[in-house]
């Protein structure tokens, strides 16, 4: 095999609850993922020599920062491997919109690399050198919807009603350690347990602040919450809504405010990158 083209999907935070902050600054969270059937599309090509080339169709992408090649060079580095490739990232989710988009691109990144270089490492050391990139590749990796603890590094496979969600992004960029560092975060919820995730109190404890923060992310709720009930993700800007079928979602969608992006994906129980590598056996 000399080539290989896998999806990175999207997530939701279906609740995010900030239970406290650990002396390195870092928040202990419980959140519930929802992996999304949508995303970016990432092609890998082996090179027979060492080097990792990216290419992208948004070229301000294309920089040592971007996730897809520092999980590359890492996989490298922590394999001593003697090849190299070249990636074509196709970017469609929007960015920093607490979509997730960065992390799944690396989460791909290392389980297509890891099955083109034949390393054969474990899903558990893929897992580990994705949390030292960033909180959220451990869920991609695994690739289950998931209720997470700790960083969001603890995760436990949870079945989902698989549902239809607009999902709408408002024309701001949040900086995930602005709103972690802030004074006024909520940070001291209760901690629940397993068997209280699906009968909590869902909510997302960056909400109130980033609403206050970034007034447009509080019209954007105001705007979707006349179709359905809706939520923030991450620590935004992005916000959601389950609708009950797909013709419903389309027709909030066409109202979309103009500064506004959305789009319509399924809430899905596996990420659709283990269905494409199984594809490639
Ligand atoms: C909180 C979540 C929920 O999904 O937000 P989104 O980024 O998706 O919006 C994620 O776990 C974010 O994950 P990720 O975006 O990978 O964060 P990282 O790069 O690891 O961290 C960015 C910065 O946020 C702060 N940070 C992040 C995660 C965490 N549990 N506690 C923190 O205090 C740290 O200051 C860190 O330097
Ligand atoms: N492949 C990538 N795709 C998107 N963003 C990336 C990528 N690599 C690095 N980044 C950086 O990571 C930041 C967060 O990206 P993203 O994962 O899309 O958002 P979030 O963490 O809010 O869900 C972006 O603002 C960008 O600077």
């Amino acid at each position: 095999m000399t080539t290989l083209i896998l999806p990175a999907v999207a997530k939701l935070n279906l609740f995010l609850h900030i239970t406290g902050r650990r002396p390195d600054g870092y928040h202990n969270l419980q959140t519930l993922f929802q992996l999304l059937d949508t995303g970016d599309t990432l092609s890998f090509r082996l090179r027979d020599d060492k080097q990792i080339h990216l290419a992208c169709n948004n070229p301000d992408l294309v920089n040592e920062q971007n996730l897809v090649l520092r999980a590359a060079r890492l996989l490298q580095a922590h394999s001593n491997c003697l090849q190299g490739c070249d990636i074509y990232l196709d970017k469609q989710l929007p960015m920093g919109g607490g979509l997730g988009g960065g992390s799944s691109d690396a989460a791909t990144t290392l389980l297509g690399l890891n099955k083109l270089w034949q390393l054969n490492l474990s899903i558990d050391t893929l897992a580990e050198l994705g949390l030292s990139l960033g909180a959220d590749i451990p869920l991609f990796v695994r690739g289950y919807t998931a209720f997470a603890e700790g960083v969001g590094e603890k995760l436990r496979p949870i079945e989902l009603e698989q549902k239809t969600y607009l999902i709408v992004t408002p024309d701001c960029h949040i900086s995930t350690q602005e709103i972690f560092q802030h004074p006024d975060l909520i940070r001291d919820t209760t901690k629940i347990n397993y068997q209280q995730v699906l009968t909590t109190n869902w909510h997302n404890d960056c909400q109130p602040l980033v609403e206050r923060l970034y007034p447009i992310v509080a019209i954007t709720l105001q705007w979707l919450v006349e179709y359905a009930t809706c939520q923030m993700t991450g620590t935004g800007a992005s916000v959601f809504a389950a609708f009950p079928d797909q013709t419903s979602a389309q027709h909030a969608l066409k109202q979309l405010p103009p500064s506004c992006r959305g789009f319509i994906a399924k809430g899905v129980n596996q990420s659709p990158v283990w269905a494409a590598l199984a594809d490639t056996e």
